[in-house]
């Protein structure tokens, strides 16, 4: 698989804090990444040292495999960091213009971008009538003029109402279908759960995660048991070689989490051979969230 970015060590030190500590980790072609961390966590602090705004305290970075020089690398990527800043009495399609223009950009396909982003229509009227989901997706049309073959956003939804959130992801989403690599900053998994499919997780500037987000979310889930002889059910759930770990929870259920899969079914039959009478069976999944505050609650304890 081509390699499109590959970090190592990447540190950076704001005085005595270490905003970006030791990431490693590398991006391939045609995945979407999220670089995902509460706020201050070092997201932004990363994307600014790999697009050439913020210098390295140590580690290093290479775009496209050294292939080309880094003047050349930045020229293939797309990246929205910041708010989108167009001529507010210019319209969309003279904004965009003006973009290639000043970037150099060979035949730009006005047409083709601004209908992906859903802006065609309105590509003659004045930027600054524009509302926040507009501003944002003309930024995003801007960044894919020169057909970028990794596009980087950092915080896309930040601001929108539910409408351009949804209107936002589901153009990231298709830009991702045509094979254009995506490195997405966000904070919140929902996004990041909707739209990637690899994350990178930053907690105070060290990753404490790096994979594909189903298997951050693949647990086998866990099994919340009742029995009239608690004793005896904590004492089979202890052996069985499926069982992680045991917890009691708030209504005297007894929760066995799962390391392999174990049916309810099985489990009961389990059970009743031993002559224990269940009052009480329901297995459950956790969700992204609860892995990723996992995640996080271990580091903070560690
Ligand atoms: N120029 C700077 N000078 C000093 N400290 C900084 C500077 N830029 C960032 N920081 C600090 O570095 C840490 C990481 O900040 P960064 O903005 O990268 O985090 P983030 O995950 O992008 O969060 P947010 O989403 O809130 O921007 C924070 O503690 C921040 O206060």
């Amino acid at each position: 698989m081509e390699k499109i970015l590959n970090v190592h060590q990447l540190t950076k030190k704001f005085r005595q804090l270490n905003a970006v500590d030791q990431l490693s980790f590398s991006i391939e072609k045609g995945h979407v990444y999220g670089l995902l961390g509460p706020n201050g966590s070092g997201k932004s602090t990363t994307l600014g040292m790999l697009l050439n705004v913020v210098n390295p305290t140590s580690g290093s970075f290479q775009w496209f495999e050294n292939k080309c020089a880094t003047q050349e690398a930045l020229k293939k990527i797309g990246a929205i960091i910041e708010s989108p800043n167009f001529y507010p009495s210019m319209t969309a399609l003279d904004n965009l213009k003006l973009v290639a223009k000043i970037k150099e950009i060979q035949q730009p396909d006005y047409e083709a971008t601004l209908r992906l982003v859903e802006l065609w229509d309105r590509k003659d009227e004045a930027f600054k009538n524009f509302s926040l989901g507009m501003k944002q997706r003309l930024a995003i049309a801007s960044a894919l003029l020169n057909k970028p073959a990794i596009l980087i956003l950092d915080e896309p939804t930040n601001g929108l109402d539910p409408k351009g959130i949804r209107q936002i992801r589901d153009i990231i989403l298709q830009i991702a279908q045509s094979g254009t690599t995506i490195l997405l900053a966000s904070h919140l998994l929902d996004e990041v759960e909707k739209i990637c499919t690899h994350v990178i997780v930053l907690q105070k500037g060290k990753m404490i995660y790096n994979g594909k987000v189903d298997e951050m979310k693949a647990s086998y889930g866990f099994i919340e048991l009742a029995s009239e002889n608690q004793e005896q059910l904590v004492q089979l759930l202890q052996n069985l070689p499926e069982v992680k770990d045991i917890n009691q929870t708030e209504y005297k259920f007894v929760k066995a989490i799962l390391k392999s899969e174990l049916k309810p079914a099985e489990i009961n039959q389990l059970c009743f051979e031993k002559g224990i009478v269940l009052t009480h069976l329901q297995w459950k999944k956790d969700t992204l969230e609860d892995n990723f505050l996992a995640l996080t609650k271990s580091e903070n304890h560690a």
